[in-house]
């Protein structure tokens, strides 16, 4: 059996976070575990209040899957403050890791701080470099190398600042794009760009949670990055294209997709 884990905080509307992560795995037939680092009280309209776990708790789940369990790959989101971000590197390094990709959620799509801004560099300097992938959104790539993004060009030159962080891959996501939603890969050599024409849905809540999630689950399927991003791109696209509307604001994804398979 296949698994992967996700590390993240909870969304109790089910469409992104912890949710939406055990979902994309269990759409992709990978067996998921969960560390949860926050609570989040969220619906389709707002974030309307986070709690963050005590380190002991973040850092007793992590024990408890790696001192056990063989886990495939490791994906990342919601890490709150720096206290959590602490707790999740510190365990991590007691043990050999899988893959990790790391979506360095900041801002919830209703506007919420998802990500404290002491913690902002902690993250990039001691956890980027152990992350085999990041995958930031055009306004936390913004955030971290300090640039406008505002085309394709721009996201390549920002693939590269967020390089030298020490991550070894990175995925700038252009979902906020006004055109088309192309995302951007760069391994420290080459560019691979994953088009996709933008799907007029506002149905898009945990888009970047699936995105990162199916990299995970097709690594432990045993793809190699470039087609788990490939893989990952068709899942999320089909996943946008069923998204429905169930509350007053945007609508979740639909995580099990029809044409997509359970591998
Ligand atoms: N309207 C759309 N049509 C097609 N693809 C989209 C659309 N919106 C987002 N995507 C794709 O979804 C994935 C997530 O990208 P996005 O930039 O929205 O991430 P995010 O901002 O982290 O997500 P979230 O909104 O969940 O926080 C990317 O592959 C992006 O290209
Ligand atoms: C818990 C959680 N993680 C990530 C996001 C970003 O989509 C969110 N809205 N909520």
């Amino acid at each position: 059996m296949k698994t992967a884990l996700t590390i993240a905080g909870s969304d109790s509307s089910g469409g992104a976070g912890i949710q939406g992560d055990l979902k994309t795995f269990a759409a992709h037939g990978v067996y998921g575990m969960s560390v949860i680092t926050a609570i989040t009280a969220q619906n389709t309209v707002r974030v309307s209040h986070i709690q963050g776990l005590d380190p002991l708790t973040i850092e007793k789940q992590i024990d408890a899957i790696f001192s056990d369990i063989q886990v495939g790959s490791v994906k990342i989101g919601m890490l709150y403050n720096k206290r959590i971000v602490h707790a999740v590197l510190n365990t991590l390094k007691k043990y050999t890791m899988p893959p990790i990709v790391l979506d360095p959620v900041m801002v919830s799509t209703t506007g919420r701080i998802l990500l404290k801004g002491d913690a902002i560099t902690m993250m990039v300097e001691e956890l980027f470099p152990i992350c085999h992938m990041i995958t930031p959104n055009i306004l936390e790539a913004e955030l971290i190398t300090k640039m406008p993004i505002k085309n394709i060009d721009d996201m390549k030159k920002a693939c590269i600042r967020l390089h030298k962080q020490g991550p070894k891959n990175v995925l700038v996501k252009g979902g906020h794009l006004k055109d088309t939603a192309t995302d951007i890969y760069y391994n420290g050599y080459d560019f691979i760009s994953y088009e996709h024409e933008r799907i007029p849905n506002t149905n898009t809540h945990g888009t970047g949670c699936a995105l990162s999630s199916a990299i995970a689950a097709n690594w432990s399927i045993g793809y190699p990055s470039h087609v788990a991003i490939q893989r990952a791109k068709s899942y999320i696209s089909k996943a946008i294209q069923g998204g429905f509307s169930i509350g007053s604001g945007d609508g979740p994804i639909k995580h099990f997709p029809k044409g997509v398979y359970n591998e």
